[in-house]
């Protein structure tokens, strides 16, 4: 379902290339889970953000179900992410002056699909948080800006989620409750999931990690 081919990525910091990727070749298939470990620096965040279309590779290319895209211009990569990837993050992103139900309904508005509203209080409740719709971010917890987070980047029913260190900001107990919410999601819907992770108990997760170091991703 993901397909990445012969990538190469390089950051230019002043008259100096900063080499990522230089021949990176991956796949993952449908409703796979896959962990992707690695020390600081080796890239992680870059492959996320080449996966989601944010970066673009300087050659290779990436496919997300046979679609490719190195011919789409910025906008059709924008529409097509929002279509497509839900995003978990570390730090939740949540937009503060909207409230649980109105965050959670944000990418429904952008990909236009039918009964956002509907849909947004049935996730709200399947993470626990009927209570909650209408509280600001500022007005929950750690644990529960995350399952705001969740519900949010599965009311599209995207094809692929991209989680970056989701339960890294919350203590232990929140933060393996946020992540089986989000197994129990995934698998229910039978989304695939790239999960980056300094934590080999999060890895476990997934059916498959994989090391990201000097540029290549290597099977644990
Ligand atoms: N916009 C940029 N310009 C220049 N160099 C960059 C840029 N973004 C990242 N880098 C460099 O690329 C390398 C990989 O960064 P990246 O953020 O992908 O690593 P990471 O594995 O996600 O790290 P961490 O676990 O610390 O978040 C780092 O050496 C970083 O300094």
């Amino acid at each position: 379902m993901l397909q990445i081919k012969s990538l190469k990525k390089s950051y230019t910091q002043g008259s100096q290339e900063v080499k990522i990727f230089e021949d990176l070749n991956f796949h993952v298939k449908k409703a796979q889970r896959v962990a992707i470990m690695g020390k600081s620096g080796s890239g992680k965040s870059t492959l996320l953000s080449l996966i989601s279309g944010i970066i673009k590779p300087n050659a290779g290319d990436i496919l997300l179900d046979e679609v490719s895209y190195k011919n789409m211009n910025e906008s059709e990569v924008n529409d097509f992410r929002a279509s497509n990837i839900g995003f978990v993050f570390q730090n939740f992103h949540l937009v503060s002056y909207l409230n649980a139900l109105e965050n959670v309904m944000l990418p429904a508005k952008v990909c236009n699909i039918s009964n956002p509203k509907e849909k947004a209080i049935e996730l709200l409740k399947s993470v626990g948080l009927e209570h909650r719709i209408e509280h600001l971010p500022s007005q929950l917890s750690g644990g529960e800006k995350q399952r705001v987070a969740i519900a949010r980047a599965l009311i599209h029913n995207p094809k692929l989620i991209l989680a970056d260190e989701p339960s890294g900001n919350l203590d232990e107990e929140t933060g393996i409750a946020v992540m089986d919410k989000l197994f129990e999601l995934i698998k229910k819907n039978n989304t695939t999931l790239i999960l980056v992770t300094h934590s080999k108990e999060v890895a476990a997760r997934c059916e498959d990690t994989y090391e990201l170091s000097l540029g290549k991703l290597n099977k644990c």
